[in-house]
């Protein structure tokens, strides 16, 4: 039997997984200087982020704590309605902890935003954020971004964590999808 390749529905790799994992490289270097004096809780953002988390964690040389959240601010539509629900908290009192967000994407910001303010408003000595990917031109709201990947255009992207209708997180590159499949 034939296998059908997921690889086929992209017209465009826009970033390699070579390129993922030097670019996770570099920032853990920043990172782990950042750090040094201090063990961070790297919290990963359910379920983008999960791709994310796993390959940094492994690179940076310092003592880490991770915990996860999970949270939803799409609801039914396909726009962001920047009203955020925690589906999953942390398991974690962050009181005191120097806390480091990992995130797959900032799109329009709107969840980072939030998530930013809750983790705040808990105490954290310090909160910062990993973003493997931004869209600068589909921001809405500004968030400090402390780690930046990759700035992309504004396309729909899919693979190494992000998804379209929970399918493709299980790519190993990242790029854009073709029209076909969702049109
Ligand atoms: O900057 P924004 O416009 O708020 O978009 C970014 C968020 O949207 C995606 O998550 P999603 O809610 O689709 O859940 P998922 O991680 O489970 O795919 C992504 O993983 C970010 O968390
Ligand atoms: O471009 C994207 N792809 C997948 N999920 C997303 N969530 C926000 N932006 C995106
Ligand atoms: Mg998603």
């Amino acid at each position: 039997m034939d296998v059908e390749d997921i690889r086929a529905d992209l017209t465009e790799v826009l970033i390699t997984e070579e390129e993922i994992h030097a670019k996770l490289a570099e920032l853990a270097r920043r990172v782990e200087a950042d750090y040094a004096d201090t063990t961070p809780l790297l919290v990963g953002v359910l379920k983008g982020a999960v791709m994310v988390m796993a390959d940094f964690a492994r690179e940076l040389r310092i003592h880490i704590d991770m915990d996860w959240m999970a949270v939803s601010s799409y609801g039914a539509g396909t726009e962001s309605s920047g009203v955020v629900r925690i589906l999953k908290d942390l398991d974690t009192d962050i009181a005191g902890r120097d806390v480091l967000i990992v995130e797959d994407i900032i799109d329009s910001g709107l969840t980072l935003s939030w998530l930013l303010q809750n983790l705040r408003s808990r105490g954290a000595k310090s909160v910062k954020i990993l973003a493997l990917l931004r869209k600068p031109e589909s921001i809405k709201v500004d968030v400090d971004v402390a780690y930046v990947g990759f700035d992309i255009p504004p396309a729909f992207v899919v693979g190494y964590g992000l998804d379209f209708a929970e399918r493709y997180r299980n790519l190993r590159a990242i790029g854009v999808l073709a029209p076909h499949v969702y049109e």
